[in-house]
């Protein structure tokens, strides 16, 4: 399988403040991939590297093989929405879809079509006019409909409601299905859109800190829940990622077992139960997480 993006060492300072540090990871072709971290971590800096929109302070970033920088051939195969995208002052919304062909030789004007019906937007309306939701949704469309070889969203859905979020999931799942194409995601709302991720990346303070398949970061972790004394006896020197009790009852949440050790503590009469993906990246990203990988 190709290799879409390929980052080593990469690192962005602004003055003091590091943004990204010694960032390295690859994403490979036709993957939709999630790009997720607390605020601040850094994931709308990395976008802007990956596109070419800012300068790295050093490390080597190669899209579709080469320096996204100033290289036509990249840049014309990528579509960046933003989360507060800018259109040009007295823009209707129909010129902004009349002219996204100009940008995206892929683009499919049917699609658009259907997807303005989808997420109702009032096309004779000015771009300034719009609802909040309403211009998160304009992003969504340009970004589906351009089919862009590798398109980057980066927390596209301000604004917008459940169920066009919800539309904006299954459309982007059905096309991808028919044109496959690599999708950079960073969102705050892990848990939506967890089943739609293959390959996850999490930063932390401009760190990678988890970089792997969706199942498995997911299968990473497990919850023994059960009489306290029977779970501290199970979990033993095992480093918790987070501990919770209730009464005589605890749930701690640790590193997978191995099928042994779940058969041990089904013996044990304890209960394990999966760790959400979010779960997981609030363990991970939270203080009491780095103890954890320190004992890991
Ligand atoms: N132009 C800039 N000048 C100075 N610091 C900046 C600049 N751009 C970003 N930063 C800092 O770099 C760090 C990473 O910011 P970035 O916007 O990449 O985070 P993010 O993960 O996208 O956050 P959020 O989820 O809140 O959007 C932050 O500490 C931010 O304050």
């Amino acid at each position: 399988m190709s290799t879409v993006i390929e980052v080593k060492g990469l690192s962005k300072r602004f003055g003091k403040v590091v943004a990204l540090d010694d960032v390295s990871f690859s994403v490979s072709q036709n993957k939709i991939c999630g790009l997720l971290g607390r605020n601040g971590a850094g994931k709308t800096t990395l976008m802007q590297l990956l596109t070419g929109q800012q300068f790295a302070t050093s490390g080597t970033i190669e899209i579709f093989g080469r320096s996204p920088v100033e290289t036509a051939s990249v840049l014309e195969r990528i579509c960046f929405i933003k989360e507060s995208q800018t259109y040009p002052e007295d823009f209707s919304v129909k010129h902004v879809f009349t002219s996204a062909p100009w940008f995206f030789s892929g683009w499919d004007a049917s699609f658009a079509e259907q997807l303005i019906d989808d997420f109702r937007i009032p096309t004779n309306r000015r771009v300034k006019k719009l609802s909040r939701g309403q211009l998160s949704a304009v992003g969504v469309v340009v970004g589906l409909a351009s089919r862009a070889p590798l398109t980057f969203f980066d927390e596209p859905y301000l604004g917008l409601d459940a169920v066009a979020r919800q539309t904006f999931y299954d459309r982007l799942l059905e096309d991808y299905a028919v044109h496959p194409r690599t999708v950079i995601l960073s969102t705050h709302l892990i848990d939506e859109v967890s089943n739609l991720l293959e390959h996850v990346i999490v930063l932390d303070q401009g760190r990678v800190i988890i970089d792997g398949a969706a199942d498995d970061v997911r299968s990473s972790a497990t919850t023994v829940v059960g009489p306290r004394g029977a779970v501290d006896a199970f979990v033993g020197d095992r480093a918790a990622l987070s501990r919770k009790g209730v009464g005589g009852l605890a749930s701690v949440t640790i590193h997978a077992l191995t099928s042994d050790e779940r058969h041990a503590a089904g013996d044990a009469g304890l209960e394990l139960s999966p760790v959400s993906l979010q779960q997981l990246i609030v363990h991970r990203t939270n203080s009491s997480s780095r103890e954890f990988e320190q004992s890991a």
